[in-house]
């Protein structure tokens, strides 16, 4: 056999890897996945979910009804039987008063993907379920250097590259959510002053269900030079979710979005962008495009992507923000 026969034949073997049933994940179409939901009842309004997308998001009650209802009834699934190992697990080790803690959900995936939407859909969704009404969000952003430190190290262009958070302080936060301690503070972000908010926090009291969302919370840590074994945020995890779409999708969301806003938070004189307000439309898609190409793109295929095959869940859209398929891992 010649070697070039002998490499396509390898080759052919690791694309057969890629295959459905070699594959760590269930592949399901919308439509497929649709039919799970059985019975759940709809428990948001339109209206609802008008206040809930972020600009751009055509999600609407369709899309809640297709995809949403099933995801959180599969989610509520997993939080009652969390629930029933720990009662299970107290009783065989004779422990009583010990702190109930959070289940935990993380939301990974690019800027402008629209993690934000999926996330507040699923935090009302999710705190309708007996088994958890009391659900918290807290974004990733709030966790970002300070623009002045960003600024120090010069790292202003590497906003959003794992090493302008600080990810100590991440393990901190999720490390006291886990151990069932009351009112935890969540530092907060402000995108229209594009700055930690200093002094401003956000409380998380024992919630039921924590979803803590952000484009790097699948993310791994390079192990220490001093050989000391460090948890990654993704192991306080119970369940993880990637938003995925096309890069070409993702960019015209960016771009879109971008010039959305420059007609309406950008006139904000506090927003921090409110300097593209008066610059020509040719200048602000320059701008856009610019942000796009030199931060949000390279940190979704150095940062970002490489981490989807991580996530328990992969919805991954379409145009329109419509989700066309998901893959969840088998058990
Ligand atoms: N410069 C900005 N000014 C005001 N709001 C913004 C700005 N950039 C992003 N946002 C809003 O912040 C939220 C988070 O955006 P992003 O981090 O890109 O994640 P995603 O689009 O995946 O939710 C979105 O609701 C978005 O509309
Ligand atoms: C703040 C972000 C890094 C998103 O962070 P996340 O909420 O996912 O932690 C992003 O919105 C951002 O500001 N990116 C830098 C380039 C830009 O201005 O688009």
């Amino acid at each position: 056999m010649s070697i070039a026969t002998q490499i396509i034949g390898v080759a052919e073997k690791l694309d057969h890897f890629q295959t459905a049933s070699f594959s760590p994940y269930h592949f399901f179409t919308s439509k497929q996945w649709a039919k799970f939901r059985a019975d759940t009842p709809m428990t948001l309004t339109a209206d609802e979910v008008k206040r809930l997308r972020s600009m751009g998001d055509p999600i609407d009650l369709d899309e809640v009804r297709r995809i949403y209802l099933s995801l959180s009834r599969l989610l509520s699934a997993h939080v009652e039987s969390s629930q029933l190992l720990f009662e299970q697990r107290n009783r065989f080790l004779s422990l009583s008063d010990v702190a109930k803690t959070p289940f935990v959900i993380g939301i990974a995936g690019s800027v402008a993907v629209g993690k934000s939407t999926t996330a507040r859909i699923l935090k009302e969704l999710l705190g309708r379920w007996p088994s958890s009404p009391k659900v918290d969000l807290v974004t990733t952003d709030g966790f970002l250097h300070p623009n002045a430190v960003l600024k120090r190290e010069n790292l202003m262009q590497r906003k959003g590259f794992p090493e302008s958070y600080d990810t100590g302080a991440i393990l901190r936060f999720l490390s006291a959510i886990k151990a069932g301690l009351p009112d935890v503070k969540a530092p907060s972000y402000s995108h229209l002053v594009y700055d930690v908010l200093p002094d401003e926090y956000k409380i998380v009291d024992r919630p039921d269900i924590l979803i803590f969302e952000g484009i790097n919370v699948l993310q791994s840590r390079d192990l220490p030079a001093d050989g000391k074994i460090v948890p990654m945020v993704s192991d306080f995890f119970d369940f993880s979710i990637y938003i995925d779409a096309e890069e070409t999708q993702i960019h015209n969301w960016y771009v879109t979005r971008f010039m959305r806003l420059r007609e309406t938070a950008f006139r904000d004189p506090n927003s921090y962008f409110h300097r593209y307000v008066s610059i020509s439309e040719e200048e602000a898609v320059a701008i856009a495009e610019d942000l796009w190409a030199n931060i949000n793109l390279k940190n979704l295929r150095q940062n970002i992507l490489p981490t989807r095959p991580r996530a328990d869940l992969i919805l991954r859209k379409g145009k329109d923000h419509l989700i066309e398929q998901v893959a969840l891992r088998k058990l």
